[in-house]
């Protein structure tokens, strides 16, 4: 077999998984490489080293942040039998046409989920309590005493509002529980009384009430035609002017124009946000020098243990689909 990895990760975590195929891999520290003419590892050029490899490859694991896959660069490989992704976000791939190709699509959900959720948390409460700021003060030689700006507000109590109650929007309902939050969700499907009773989530079904009520606004929707651009102008001016919104999903749901405008004029408070569109954003963007912004580079499953998972999640699904095996993550069109 021959599979194609892109990585962008610590390349390391792949030896032990490749080695669960009992093959005896090392990966020497070079950008382009190749494993026992198994797997190719592409950072820096995987269309030159798909040229080179084409016939061949059976299988392209690659991280979702990573350039879609081009359709001519597919229909190119005439053994290929799965596009393994890493991370549950399909949107950068072409699903109906890649299976049209009569290649399959996977992706690593659940094993996402638990440290998507505590980055949200995360940010809502570096956002909530100005911790980049503070550390910022703490280690400026200059600064002497507190300065106002650095109030934050109160999370403890407050009002979450989860748009998108999926397995991630679920963790971070749970992870809100112990800090005595209310949460209200807005979601496609009602969940069920069970499952909003554990959490003491509250539905709204008109996403409107959702924003005029929240302190925090958390976006964990896919990216679909249904969700670009769901938060816009009208969204944010539902907002409180005193609340923040948080995005763990994609760029492209939000109107990012009209967030500038809104977080200039204080209709609403603060944004923290893992993901925008493009990323990164150009170094010019407004995005970036605004002072009741916090940005961080979509690393929401950036850890050693989710990216481990993440990688054999991704091997599991290319191996089972090169042996001909039911994909345990396959995408399927609906
Ligand atoms: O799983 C995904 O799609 C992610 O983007 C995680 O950050």
């Amino acid at each position: 077999m021959s599979s194609l990895c892109y990585t962008r990760r610590i390349r390391n975590l792949w030896a032990p998984v490749l080695a669960s195929w009992h093959l005896k891999v090392t990966i020497p520290d070079r950008p382009v490489h190749q494993l026992k003419n198994l797997m190719t590892m592409a950072e820096d050029k995987p269309w030159a080293l798909i040229s080179e490899h084409g016939p061949k490859i059976q299988a392209i694991l690659m991280w979702n942040t990573y350039p879609a896959a081009e359709p001519s660069l597919l229909s190119s490989l005439p053994s290929l039998k799965v596009v393994a992704n890493g991370g549950v976000g399909i949107d950068h791939l072409d699903v109906p046409y890649i299976t049209s190709l009569g290649v399959k699509v996977a992706n690593t959900p659940g094993v996402v989920s638990d440290a998507t959720a505590d980055m949200a948390m995360g940010l809502l409460l570096a956002s909530a309590r100005k911790i980049v700021e503070g550390h910022q003060i703490a280690v400026d030689p200059k600064t002497t005493s507190i300065p106002q700006s650095l109030m934050g507000v109160e999370v403890t109590g407050s009002t979450l509002g989860i748009i998108g109650l999926g397995h991630i929007g679920y963790k971070i309902a749970q992870r809100s529980k112990g800090f005595d939050m209310k949460i209200l969700y807005h979601n496609r499907h009602r969940r069920s009384v069970e499952d909003e009773q554990s959490v003491g989530a509250s539905y709204c079904e008109n996403m409107d009430d959702l924003l005029r009520e929240s302190d925090f606004v958390v976006l964990v929707v896919n990216l679909s035609p249904e969700t670009k651009g769901l938060i816009s102008h009208r969204e944010l001016s539902l907002m409180k002017p005193t609340a923040t919104l948080i995005n763990v999903s994609r760029g492209l749901v939000v109107d990012q124009d009209a967030l500038v405008k809104a977080l200039r004029s204080g209709e609403i408070r603060a944004a923290a946000l893992d993901v925008t569109h493009p990323e990164p954003l150009p170094r010019d963007h407004p995005l970036l020098s605004l002072p009741n912004v916090l940005i961080t580079p979509h690393v929401g499953t950036y850890t050693y243990a989710t990216t481990r998972r993440m990688v054999q999640c991704m091997v599991d699904n290319a191996v089972a689909a090169v042996n001909g095996q039911p994909v345990p993550n396959e995408v399927k069109l609906k």
